[in-house]
């Protein structure tokens, strides 16, 4: 477990910059944790102070239950072994082969020919670039370069690996490859990763959590699933708009939508659904049992990982004083909803 305890960080020099203000985060073992936030919100002063890169000026950092912002260089230098690092432009030395940049690390423990020839082959094998080993870096695509990347960051066999915008400089397709050899490696070898990104897509391909930063401050926390149903802070809603779309389309607003219930108007309501889809009998339900017609103008399914998530915008047409009737029945059904408003009947 990594566990800050309210780490600041203020930057000397002429610029006094404070880039963490007081962060408390706790980033359980084997999880995917994401930490997400604009150019400048302090996520790669916050990734580095988890392995020292970056020492906090005040506060805790604590990787189970051992305090590395106590510990001497030496001491830290044996810890640093725990935690692989990978870049968002590679770090591979251009200089030496495939395979000599994963086996730089191993070479600097002084491990045996024997002991690196067998670890790189493994590494290899794990990131699909046994092929290329004789090859230069010079000489493979970027997807290609953060495998090996990966592969180094592994040699060590750390407890946690650290991704500073790891993906960034790839293309989607590339990056979703990368993405799915992070999660495949959390799951295989049970290693904690922790994500630094400014996009959200990342997060919602394979985070398990989530913090947003910003100004140095952790603005909201949470389950991926659930910070994207529903977002609190603003920073987080705008992040969670940038992949999910849950505004009223302009056809529906072009309707004219009242705040107001009106004996010719029909009323709008808009059903978020996480997990299990279960709107389909509701819809029927409530056209049976007040007598109401409802038809369904919009919905949009997407997935976080393998949860289906999304909302469903529906019109329940019929007498005003069943609208609201069926509103309340709705309210006690599992499921979230919310009136959008009112619009003109057309029929
Ligand atoms: N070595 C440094 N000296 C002085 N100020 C720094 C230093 N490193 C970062 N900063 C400042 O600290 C703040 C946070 O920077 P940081 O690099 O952690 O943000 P970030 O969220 O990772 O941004 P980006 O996505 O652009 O890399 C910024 O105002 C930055 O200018």
């Amino acid at each position: 477990m990594i566990t800050f305890e309210n780490i600041t960080k203020t930057y000397g020099g002429k610029t006094h910059v404070q880039a963490l203000k007081g962060i408390s985060l706790t980033i359980n073992d084997g999880e995917i944790f994401g930490i997400i936030g604009k150019s400048g919100a302090g996520k790669s002063t916050l990734v580095r102070c988890i392995n020292m890169l970056e020492k906090p000026t005040s506060g805790k950092v604590i990787i189970d239950d051992k305090e590395l912002t106590a510990m001497s260089d030496s001491q830290l230098r044996a810890e640093r072994k725990n935690i692989g690092m990978i870049f968002q432009h590679f770090n591979l030395l251009s200089s030496r082969t495939v395979f000599d940049n994963i086996a730089f690390p191993l070479e600097l423990i002084g491990a045996s020919k024997e002991v690196i020839a067998s670890k790189v082959e493994s590494l290899l094998e794990l990131v699909g670039l046994t092929d290329r080993q004789y090859n230069y870096p010079s000489q493979l695509s970027g997807g290609q370069k953060q495998r090996v990347g990966i592969a180094r960051a592994l040699a060590s066999d750390p407890k946690i690996l650290l991704c500073d915008e790891a993906t960034s400089a790839l293309d989607p397709q590339t990056t979703q490859s990368i993405l799915e050899l992070l999660k495949d490696i959390n799951k295989r070898l049970g290693i904690t990763i922790v994500i630094i990104t400014h996009e959200m897509a990342v997060i919602k391909a394979i985070c398990d959590r989530v913090a947003v930063i910003e100004g140095g401050v952790i603005k909201e926390q949470g389950r991926v699933i659930d910070i994207f149903a529903s977002p609190t802070s603003e920073t987080m809603k705008e992040f969670v708009k940038s992949v999910v779309n849950m505004e009223l389309p302009q056809g529906i607003r072009k309707l004219g939508v009242s705040d107001q219930p009106a004996p010719d108007r029909d009323m709008l309501v808009r059903f978020r659904f996480k997990g299990l889809v279960t709107n389909e009998p509701l819809v029927v339900n409530i056209a049976r049992k007040f007598n109401l017609d409802v038809s369904v103008l919009y919905g949009n399914i997407d997935y976080i990982q393998d949860v289906p998530f999304g909302y469903l915008i529906v019109v329940i047409m019929g007498d005003m004083e069943a609208q609201a009737k069926a509103f309340a029945y709705i309210k006690t059904q599992p499921i979230e909803s919310e009136v959008l408003g009112y619009v003109p009947r057309t029929h």
